[in-house]
């Protein structure tokens, strides 16, 4: 009996790329999940642990940040036959496939640099009978946003730890999760979700950030201001950090353009806002993560 290989590939999987493209103020994002996979003359790497003729997964991922870079992005087909065209004309490789998921954004109205994903919130609601009281809590998830510019984050304290490089622009992006409690009920429930929606993108996207603290509070303050029957509002925000890829060792340069988007660990930002102090404990008992 002999045991032979059949068909294999290699490649990198899911290389999370976000490329801004900075022509002038207005911004536009692409924000792809990029998997390149390549055939051809590699069988000794699987079946003697030859690596001669390997190109490494690493290196397929780097190409995607780089042509990202050297050739920009107008469709995920385009970009993909351009990653195509460059694996084509490497030693060893006779076949490939490149895929890309694409993810939408709509600009938050007529904002140059802030963006909210497509099609992926969810609207919610509680009511919490407690003791002949009852509650109303009304919320949102997921609702992705992210702003190409107009957010820093430095000023935090040093020691031997700390590695993080101070920024006076960055991309930042988050998902919201809120959830806010009504003392007096909104004439209309619908319209009043729609306006607080809008006030935390526009929120968002206006206020030039100092940290993720800062904004969320911003969008909460900007709801219960345009709210009095909201009493409490908490949030909770991941970070979602996008970091700087250092394309120098293929000499280019990379002025905030090329980003790894990464997906864990991120950082957790969360606060309550309360009207004159006042909170309901109970009223929060059933909202998982936010008692
Ligand atoms: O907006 C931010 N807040 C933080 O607390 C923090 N910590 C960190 O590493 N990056 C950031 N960004």
């Amino acid at each position: 009996m002999s045991i032979t290989l059949g068909p294999n590939q290699h490649g990198k999987a899911e290389v999370r790329l976000v490329k801004v493209d900075r022509d002038g103020a207005r911004h536009t994002i692409h924000d792809l999940n990029v998997t390149t996979q390549l055939r051809g003359d590699f069988a000794a790497a699987f079946t003697e642990g030859d690596n001669v003729h390997v190109h490494a997964t690493d290196t397929q991922k780097n190409v995607v940040y780089a042509k990202a870079k050297e050739l920009g992005i107008t469709s995920p087909e385009g970009f993909l036959l351009d990653l195509t065209a460059h694996w084509a004309a490497q030693p060893w490789v006779t076949g490939s496939v490149m895929k890309a998921e694409s993810y939408a954004w709509d600009r938050i109205s007529a904002n140059d640099f802030s963006f909210a994903r497509r099609g992926q919130e969810t609207r919610t609601a509680a009511v919490n009978r407690f003791d002949e009281r009852t509650f109303v809590l009304s919320g949102l998830s997921d609702l992705v946003v992210l702003k190409s510019t107009g957010s820093e984050f430095h000023g935090f304290p040093r020691d031997r730890y700390t590695t993080l490089a101070e920024t006076t622009d960055r991309i930042l992006a988050t998902s919201i999760t809120a959830w806010w409690r009504w003392e007096a009920h909104p004439e209309d429930w619908n319209a009043a979700y729609d306006r607080i929606r809008t006030i935390m993108l526009q929120t968002f996207a206006e206020v030039h950030s100092l940290a993720l603290q800062q904004t969320i509070y911003e969008m909460g303050k900007a709801v219960m201001e345009a709210f009095e029957g909201i009493a409490e509002f908490k949030i909770s925000c991941p970070n979602k950090h996008h970091f700087l890829v250092d394309l120098s060792p293929f000499d280019l340069e990379n002025p905030n353009e090329v980003f790894f988007a990464a997906d864990r660990p991120y950082g957790l930002i969360e606060a309550a806002l309360q009207r004159d102090g006042s909170t309901e404990p109970d009223a929060w008992a059933s909202v998982p993560g936010f008692a």
